[in-house]
């Protein structure tokens, strides 16, 4: 479960890029956020992530109120959503199959489980055989399919995704969106922000649209 109870969201002094905001999503739903470019459907997706504290108002993940959470606590958000920014992330110091690895190394697993789980994450992203390489060797499209890889192979329960099929073609896109799909019909909580409207219709049932003068909709499907 997911809920933002009058979330108010500014960088340092600057305006407020989320104003007022309410809403809930419960375990499993397929939700689309939509908006014109900087109208903070990013910010929205940090906030969940516990990436970004609200300036003001409760959000709630997963039973916890995330500005009252514990320090001792937050390994276990960690755990709990998969987030996958634009901005990757990838670590450019080892290789794929270690950036993979990484979520399970710190969530304590063990070395030959957790290569199997990494190996089967890689595969369902369509990166088998490139375990080896260093994500700087992988083209845009392929080190974000990686940082989903690594964003699943911890099972979450809820996965937030930001812009997934931005840098790839139609049919890469599609792949991308079964995996997303896949996850979602065994119980994953899915948020994805897009401006891909017309690809989310395959897939989302509700969207949280965010309009350019930070007005907030929440309305049942997506509209093309
Ligand atoms: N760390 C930050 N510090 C200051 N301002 C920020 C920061 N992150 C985002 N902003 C501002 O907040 C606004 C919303 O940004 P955000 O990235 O959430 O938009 P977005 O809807 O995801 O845009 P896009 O579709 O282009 O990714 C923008 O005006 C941006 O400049």
């Amino acid at each position: 479960m997911i809920e933002f109870q009058h979330v108010f969201k500014s960088y340092g002094r600057g305006r407020n890029i989320l104003a007022d905001i309410n809403f809930r999503i419960e375990p499993g739903e397929f939700v689309f956020v939509s908006g014109p470019s900087g109208a903070g459907k990013s910010t929205l997706l940090k906030l969940i992530g516990g990436l970004e504290p609200s300036s003001r108002g409760a959000v709630h993940v997963n039973g916890h109120r995330l500005d009252k959470m514990s320090a001792r606590a937050r390994p276990y958000l960690r755990r709990a959503v998969g987030i996958i920014l634009q901005d990757t992330h990838l670590l450019y110091d080892r290789s794929a199959m270690n950036n993979v690895l990484l979520p399970l190394t710190v969530a304590g697993q063990e070395r030959r489980q957790a290569q199997t789980r990494a190996r089967a994450a890689m595969e369902k992203v369509g990166l088998s055989g490139k375990e080896d390489l260093n994500p700087i060797e992988m083209s845009g499209g392929e080190q974000q399919r990686l940082a989903i890889a690594r964003a699943i192979v911890n099972r979450p329960a809820i996965l937030v995704v930001d812009e997934p099929t931005a840098n790839l073609d139609q049919d890469s896109a599609r792949r991308i969106m079964e995996v997303f799909r896949d996850f979602n019909r065994v119980g994953v909580t899915t948020l994805i922000a897009s401006h891909d409207r017309a690809l989310m219709a395959s897939y989302a049932t509700r969207t949280l649209r965010i309009d350019h003068q930070g007005r907030f909709f929440d309305t049942p499907g997506v509209q093309l």
